[in-house]
Parts: structure tokens; sequence; C-alpha cells
């Protein structure tokens, strides 16, 4: 049953897919707000980090406030060459402002390699940083199958949890908190 004080929080979703760069670009690999050397790099206007992408994606979604092409398109000279990892940190920050606190983030993505599983908890805690709150990073192949499976480009799938910090009006208020 939902109270007049009862806090509920809110999911949102997130999708992010990168095409890998020509053989011949010399983009490095970011994913999960690591360097990965020795790996083919993605495309993209900013560094191309699905996995920070689709976490930002998620928290924007689960507060109500646009998606990641609302706060940095592409339009955006200072986003070029962005880090993953300052974009999860600017919108942290933006939902915050709205109101929330951040509960957790989960991100899975799908590729063939990296390997991840070596370098899980240094994503993790690197992400987790930018984000200001947990978030925890799953890897799995497609089993061969779509784009993935042909190596073309990486995706990443993220949820998160936030919850309103003040429970009066947040409906409302969340995009008017964004002007603050
Ligand atoms: N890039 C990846 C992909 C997968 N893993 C780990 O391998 C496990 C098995 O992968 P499946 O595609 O067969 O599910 C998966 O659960 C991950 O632990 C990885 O580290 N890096
Ligand atoms: C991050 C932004 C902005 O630099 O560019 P891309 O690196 O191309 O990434 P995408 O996931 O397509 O999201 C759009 C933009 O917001």
């Amino acid at each position: 049953m939902n109270g007049p004080n009862m806090i509920i929080p809110r999911t949102g979703i997130g999708l992010d897919v990168h095409a890998f760069a020509a053989e011949e670009d010399p983009r490095q690999l970011w994913l999960g707000g690591l360097l990965w050397p020795g790996e083919r790099g993605l495309s993209g206007h900013s560094d191309g980090d699905p996995v920070a992408h689709a976490a930002a994606d998620a928290l924007f979604s689960a507060a109500g406030v646009g998606d990641l092409g609302t706060h940095f398109g592409t339009d955006r000279p200072e986003f070029a060459g962005a880090s993953g990892v300052t974009l999860l940190a600017e919108a942290a920050r933006i939902v915050r402002a709205a109101g929330f606190d951040i509960g957790n983030i989960a991100v899975q993505f799908v590729a063939n390699r990296p390997k991840f599983g070596p370098r899980r908890e240094e994503a993790q805690q690197v992400l987790s940083d930018a984000a200001g709150a947990p978030v925890s990073v799953t890897a799995t192949t497609s089993d061969g199958l779509g784009f993935t499976g042909r190596g073309e480009g990486i995706s990443a799938v993220a949820t998160a949890l936030v919850y309103p910090r003040h429970h009066e009006g947040i409906g409302q208020s969340a995009s008017a908190n964004l002007e603050r």
C-alpha cells in the first residue's frame, strides 16, 4: 500500500551500442571506464564506452529527466572524446540535482572480447566512484550470434534504481529542479 509518506523508488533502463572502429583507426578501446590496451576501439563522438553510457542513460531514465542525447548531444563539441566516466559522473550530478538519490546501477554488456572477468572489480570501482553509488557489471557473449557475435560492435544494457530525496511534488519538480 502507498501511504502519503512512503518513498517509492523508480527504476530506469538504458541501452547503448557502439560499432568497432575500422581496423586502421587508431582509436583505443574504452569499456566499463577502463582502457583496454591492444583491443580494437569503438567508434563514437565521445570515447564510445557503451557500459558507461548505458549506466548514464539508466539514471536519466529512472529520474525521468531525458536521456544521453538530451544532456550530452553529439552537437556539443565539449563532449567530443569525452570519457564515459566523466559522462556518468555528470549524469549522477544531474539526477541528484533533480531531487533523487541513487540506489544502484547494474550493467551487462555483450561482446566476445575483451575477456572481462579478470578486470570486473577494477571496472566496478571506477564506475561506482563516478556514480557515487554501487555499479555492478556483468558480461556475456551472444554465443556467436548477431552483430556482437560477428565482432561488429558491443552492446550494453543497464538498469538503475533511484528514489526521491523528498516525497512532495517530485513528479512536477524533477524538470524544474534541473535548472537550479
Ligand atoms: N566479454 C566477456 C564475455 C563473457 N565473459 C564471462 O564468460 C561467461 C560465459 O559467457 P557466456 O556468453 O557463455 O554466457 C560470462 O558469464 C562471463 O562471466 C567475460 O568475462 N567477458
Ligand atoms: C555520448 C555522446 C556525446 O558525446 O556521443 P557518442 O559517443 O556517439 O555516444 P552515444 O551512446 O551514441 O550517445 C550520444 C552522445 O550523447
